[in-house]
């Protein structure tokens, strides 16, 4: 199953800034395990702004749900989620 995912992080203003860079490191590591296990497929920053787009492939709802609930980021962004099917005018 395919879901646009679109992330906003809000950084919050009661932790340092090593102690968020520590929380984004994680976030890059995990991120980068994701796309190599093709869960994560796209990731694009929405220009201008501390925000993605992205593309998940998923098994199911509760696998996006387990994934987004693990990002070490996940308290301090807004989250919005899209679920996606093919396109009658798609190629691929
Ligand atoms: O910077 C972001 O948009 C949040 C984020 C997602 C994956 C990552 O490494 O950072």
């Amino acid at each position: 199953m395919l879901f646009k995912v679109e992330m906003t992080v809000n950084p919050p203003s009661h932790l340092s800034e090593e102690e968020f860079n520590a929380i984004k490191i994680k976030e890059k590591n995990y991120a980068e395990e994701l796309q190599r296990e093709g869960i994560w497929v796209h990731l694009w920053r929405v220009a201008g702004l501390y925000a993605n787009v992205s593309i998940f492939e998923v098994r199911d709802n509760q696998h996006l749900h387990d994934v987004l609930m693990a990002l070490p980021l996940y308290p301090y962004m807004n989250v919005s989620v899209t679920p996606l099917c093919q396109h009658p005018s798609s190629i691929k």
